[in-house]
Parts: structure tokens; sequence; C-alpha cells
């Protein structure tokens, strides 16, 4: 269990204020806004509630600092981004506190997550002295081209709550590798954590007004105006779908490029021929990273009929001996969900796949007292039609049902909008590349229920997203291609 007084200290050496053009400053209006501990319910402290004054002004700030910071050579960015992930990693103990304080992950994930974070700024900080040109003859021989990249502009970000220290990194790294100026909104339930991570960017000399960080509660009141402005030439989501097709309307006001992290509906696939032992330890990966609420984590379990009831009963027995509990308490491996709105959709995702026939291996209830928890829950039989095979849980809970063939699998997986992340497991290779291949999904884990890697590129297709972050293409988000034709005598 953390002292009380290490957690009030951690929360109050942030600054609580907007960051804006180097400067931490208050809300234009004053207005402040309560930072609260899910798991507890209790006021963690207050930070400023911008208006849209407050986001137009970092935008401002932004714009001024664009031309300067893209002209800065390659391996200064380079270095600053170096020096952050070092600031960041000899910070990991408060920063998982404060990550753990507000969004309630327990603090071996909230550990994990500040070392993943930490790993895009150094990815980034590698890749910023890599950004190539071209050059070749045309065709017909009477030119040359030249081809240049170029940084994109002044970018704006909207991050989610679930990594929103790893979230972070993922856009912010890559922006600064290419030399872009953003606008930061985070989300209200856990601003700490971004505000933690300008501080640090700001110690290893990040120029003043490269980075602005909004912490708002009308999110809709800030960046509406932002992307119609004419300023930013880039937005940047991770997010819900809902909202990302929101924003993607707004930006389309002033032609932005757009990246899209959206939501998931990850189908994970147990044949009968998997090795059980690495399927149920992948499903745990797969389903109860972050306790579930992760756009990664495995939403339908969709196990072949000779193995199923071995599956079911085997991940019921891993799932049950999991400890449920406040994050910052020793041996706690599934913390409380972000809000009681959070928590009740699971209640009702439950409730109508029960009142459609499923049945309850484990758990399928709320826990007692204060705090947002769920127990994690197992289900067996859940109708096709349920809302938990369409819908995004969130939360701790697995929902099996069975098939017989391969063609089945894959039209049950298959069969959704969205398309960000599938896991299989099968021990035949060729089944394993043909079920790969035909998957509608970004990213796929074959025998493994982790994909996540600053290396390599993530994304989705369908609903879940446009464009990738990370790996060699994360930093292409960032850049544009220009290209010069030479005329030669
Ligand atoms: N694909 C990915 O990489 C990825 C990663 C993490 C989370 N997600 C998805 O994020 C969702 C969970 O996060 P969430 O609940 O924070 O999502 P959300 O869409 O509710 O909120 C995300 C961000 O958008 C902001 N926002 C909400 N309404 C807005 C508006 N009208 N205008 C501007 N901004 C607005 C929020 O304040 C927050 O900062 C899930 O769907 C999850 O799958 C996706
Ligand atoms: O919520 C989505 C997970 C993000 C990640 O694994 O990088």
């Amino acid at each position: 269990m953390t002292d009380p007084n290490r957690e009030q200290s951690v929360v109050d050496s942030v600054p609580h204020q907007l960051l804006i053009d180097g400067s931490w400053r208050p809300a234009g209006s004053g207005a402040t806004t309560v930072v609260e501990d899910p798991a507890t319910e209790k006021a963690l402290c207050e930070v400023a509630d911008a208006g849209r004054d407050d986001g137009l002004a970092a935008l401002a700030a932004a714009d001024r600092a664009q031309p300067a910071f893209a002209a800065m050579a390659p391996r200064e960015r380079s270095d600053i981004l170096r020096r952050a992930y070092e600031a960041v990693l000899a910070r990991v103990e408060d920063l998982a506190l404060l990550m753990t304080l507000e969004m309630g992950k327990p603090l071996a994930e909230a550990r994990g997550e500040v070392t993943y974070a930490a790993e895009f700024l150094r990815w980034f900080s590698e890749e910023a002295v890599r950004v190539d040109g071209g050059f070749a003859v045309s065709p017909d021989g009477r030119n040359r081209f030249l081809v240049m990249r170029q940084a994109v502009g002044v970018s704006v970000f909207v991050t989610p709550w679930n990594f929103p220290l790893a979230m972070g990194t993922r856009k912010i790294a890559p922006a600064i590798a290419a030399g872009c100026a953003m606008v930061v909104k985070p989300a209200p339930q856990t601003p700490l954590s971004m505000l933690a991570l300008a501080q640090i960017l700001q110690e290893v000399g990040l120029p003043d007004g490269v980075l602005n960080v909004v912490t708002t509660t009308d999110a809709a009141d800030v960046v509406e105006p932002v992307l119609r402005d004419g300023r930013a030439r880039k937005l940047s989501f991770t997010g819900s779908t809902a909202v990302g097709r929101l924003l993607l309307e707004q930006a389309s006001s002033k032609v932005l490029r757009t990246s899209m992290e959206l939501g998931g509906n990850a189908a994970f696939l147990v044949f009968d021929d998997a090795d059980v032992d690495r399927a149920v330890e992948g499903a745990m990966q797969a389903k109860m990273r972050n306790m579930g609420e992760a756009c990664t984590a495995a939403n339908r379990f969709l196990v072949q009929r000779g193995i199923a009831d071995e599956f079911s009963r085997r991940l019921a027995d891993r799932m049950g001996a999991l400890t449920v509990g406040r994050g910052t308490e020793d041996g706690v491996q599934v913390g409380p969900m972000i809000d009681g709105k959070g928590r009740d959709k699971i209640v009702d995702l439950v409730g109508d796949a029960v009142a459609h026939g499923a049945e309850v291996v484990l758990g399928g209830e709320r826990a007692d007292g204060p705090g947002y928890f769920y127990r994690p829950t197992v289900l067996t039989g859940v109708p096709a039609h349920s809302r938990l095979n369409s819908e995004e849980i969130f939360g701790p809970v697995a929902p099996i049902t069975v098939f017989d063939d391969e063609a089945q699998a894959l039209a049950d997986a298959n069969a959704t909008d969205f398309g960000l992340v599938d896991y299989v497991f099968t021990q035949d290779l060729d089944r394993a590349l043909r079920v790969s291949e035909r998957l509608e999904a970004g990213m796929v884990g074959l025998n493994t229920g982790l994909v996540s890697n600053p290396a390599a590129p993530f994304g989705g297709i369908k609903q879940s997203g446009l464009g990738r972050e990370g790996g060699t293409v994360g930093i292409d988000e960032f850049l544009e291609t220009k290209y010069v034709a030479i005329a030669t005598a």
C-alpha cells in the first residue's frame, strides 16, 4: 500500500495549469475541475478547466513556434527526445503512481505503461535523424525530380484516458521528430499524466510554444474552433469511433491531415489444434491488460468445439484467481473501471447477454463499496445478436462462443464494423497464415495476446481508424512530401 503523504506529494508535484507558450497559467475564465481517484471516488486535486479562448491561445502559440521548430536541426530534436526518454525512465515510480491514482490501473501495469510510453520517445529520437528524400531522372530524361519531406505543421492531438501517457508519447514523439508544434487536449479523467509529461519535456529543453497542453471538461468547445481555425494542419485522435467520426467532419472544413486510432472489437480465435497453455496465457493478456480497458482487448472469444470446455474452464480459473482492489495496494491485479459510466455500460452489456441466454461461469456483477469496480467475468453461450458481440466492452468480461470450422470462425470474426486487431491460436502453420491473411484487421496476434510495440505499425482498418502510429511509418503521419521538378538543359 502506498503512503497517503507520498500520493499527495506526487499529485502536488505536477502543475495543475494549462501550458501555453512555455508558461503555466490558469484557464482564462479561472475555472477549475476536479480530478477523481476511481478507486475511492474521492477528489485528488483540481486542474484548470479551459474554454474556447484558451484553446485558440494554445493554437496561436503553436503557430508562432512552428517555423523555428521545423528549421531546428534533426539531431537537436532527436537529442530532446532522448533526454526526455531518460527523464521519464528516471521517474518511473512517480509517474506510475500518478497514473494509478488518476485512472486506477494497478501499479505494476502503470510502471509498464510508463516504460512503454518512454520507448516511443526513444524510438522517435532514433527516427528523427533518418528522414530521407529522393532524386530521380524523369523517364524522358529531360527533367530531374528532387523529392523532399517536410514537417506537416501545427498538429492537434486529442487523447484518451486508458493509456494516458503512452497514447500521448505515441503522437508527441513523432511530431517532435518531424518538427511539428502541437496543441494537446488530454482526456478530462486523466490530465495529470499529460501535465507531468509536458513538465518533463519543458525541463529537457523543448522550445516554448512547441507543446501546448489544454485541460478541459468541454472538449467540443475547445477542439472544434481549433480545427476550424485554419492554422492547424493536422489532427491526430485516439478515442472512440463515434467521437472520431465527429472530429473527421470538423477536420474536413480545413482539409486537415488526419490520423484516427479508434475503437476495436477484437476476436480471439482458438482452434482445436492450439497449445491450450499458450492460448489461456494469451487470453489473459489480451483480455486483462488494463482491466480490459484497451482498444486491443479481446472482445469476443471464438473457440472451436473440441477445445471449448477446457479453454473456458481454464480461463475462468485464471480470471477467478485475480485480486481486485485499489491499484496502489500490494498484489492487486485488477483495478477499478474509469468511472460510473464505464462500469454501468459493462453492467448493461452483461445483463443484455444473460437476458438473451448467456451463462455466467464467473463473476457477472459489480463489486460492493466505493470505487467503480467490476468483477472478472466469463460468460459462455453468448448469442451472436447480443450487444456484447458488437460493442466494445472495455472491462474484464470474457464472452465465449463456439465455432465448428475455419470458415465459420472467419465469418464470425469479420462480422463487425471494427478492424483493429484479432488474435489467432493454432499450431498449424498453413492455417495460421491463411487465417491471418483473411482477418479484416490492421493487426493480428498469432499465438500471442499482445501486439503493441513502439517499433511496429499500430492501427486499424474499417471503422477502427486511419493511419498508423509507431514503427518506421509513424513519423510519416507528420511529414508532407514535396517534389521539385528540375529542368535540365
Ligand atoms: N485505436 C487505438 O489506438 C486506441 C487507443 C486507446 C483508446 N482507443 C479507444 O478510445 C476509447 C476509449 O477512450 P475514451 O472513452 O477516452 O474515448 P472518447 O472518444 O470518449 O474520448 C477520447 C478523447 O476525445 C475527447 N472528446 C470527446 N468528445 C469530444 C468532442 N466532441 N470534441 C473533441 N474531443 C472530444 C475526450 O475528451 C477525450 O480526450 C475506446 O473506444 C478505445 O477503443 C483507441
Ligand atoms: O487502448 C489501446 C491500446 C493501445 C496500445 O496497446 O498501444
